[in-house]
């Protein structure tokens, strides 16, 4: 189990940047060539990212690509780029179906395959699309989906909520990683924290994010507290009990804890365990 707390997009055409993420305390990284690289960039971009993740160690952070789509005068070549390289995925920009993700599988073997789910079309498609075999994680891209739909911005995110629950259960239906969108105002601490905690109450395994200044929040918010730790313990204990003793239901600070209960816990633990290996 692999956590992705934090995901964080850096445009592929700024060095420094490159070069600082490979300190920071981040689960994966999105090294982007698309919507942060402006379009007489992106041949530059594409060159320096190739170069940098040939030398770069970025340690145990997933290393994950963001081409262009295959229908803009970049894509084929980037992800031609990218072909053989020491990848853990490549991002799929704006996919509408499952036949955008095979386009992008007949030229690139081996790789995961990861979408951003950001389109109407995407989001009424998502079940297909997480069905695809190639394809491990969907990513939100909730800046574009609130353009083509033409929602407003809100704290509650209520014209989004249907998109992403597609999405969402696209994803789990097909033990796919699910990855929240990313919050615009990076400065407004309070407001990213809101938005982690209405992401992970959701089910997303962790955000996207854009600043550096975003980590920590995603970091904790995303990871097991350490009272649901407590309580996954304390409910699996009084569970394995109540099975010894022949009875298929345990009680744990007044509720009850079945069979699926405990699976719950087992995963929190197996979770907080993969976050304290990873140890950034
Ligand atoms: C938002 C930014 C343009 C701000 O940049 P800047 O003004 O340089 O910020 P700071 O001066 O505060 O930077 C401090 C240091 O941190 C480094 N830095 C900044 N951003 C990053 C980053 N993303 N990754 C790694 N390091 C970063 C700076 O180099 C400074 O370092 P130092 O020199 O040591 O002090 C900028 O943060 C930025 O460009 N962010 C990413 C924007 C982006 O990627 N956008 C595209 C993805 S969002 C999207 O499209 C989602 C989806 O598709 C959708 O539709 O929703
Ligand atoms: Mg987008």
């Amino acid at each position: 189990m692999r956590p992705y707390r934090s995901v964080l997009y850096i445009p592929a055409a700024r060095e420094r940047a490159l070069e600082k993420a490979q300190t920071l305390p981040v689960d994966a990284i999105i090294f982007d060539l698309e919507d942060a690289v402006a379009a007489d960039e992106k041949e530059n971009a594409r060159v320096l990212l190739a170069r940098v993740l040939g030398e770069a160690d970025y340690g145990g952070r997933a290393r994950i690509v963001r081409v262009n789509g295959l229908d803009t005068p970049w894509g084929a070549e980037d992800i031609a780029a990218f072909r053989g390289a020491k990848i853990d995925a490549l991002l799929i920009p704006k996919v509408g179906s499952a036949a955008d993700v095979e386009a992008v599988a007949r030229l690139i073997p081996d790789v995961p395959l990861w979408a951003m789910m950001e389109t109407p079309a995407g989001m009424l498609n998502a079940a297909e699309i997480a069905a695809h075999p190639r394809l491990s994680g969907m990513v939100m891209g909730t800046n574009d989906l609130a353009k083509e739909i033409g929602a407003r911005f809100r704290p509650d995110r209520l014209p989004m909520l249907t998109g992403l629950q597609l999405c969402l259960l696209a994803a789990r239906a097909h033990r796919r990683i699910a990855i929240d969108g990313v919050y615009n105002a990076f400065k407004d601490d309070e407001g990213l924290r809101a938005e982690c905690r209405q992401g992970r109450d959701m089910g997303f395994d962790g955000k996207t994010l854009i600043h550096p200044a975003q980590l920590a929040i995603a970091n904790e918010e995303f990871a097991p507290s350490d009272a649901e730790v407590d309580l996954a313990r304390r409910q699996i204990e009084a569970f394995d009990a109540a099975r010894r003793e022949g009875q298929g239901v345990a009680v744990v600070d007044g509720r009850i804890v079945e069979n699926l209960h405990a699976a719950t816990a087992r995963q929190i633990i197996a979770r907080a365990e993969a976050i304290a290996e990873r140890a950034i």
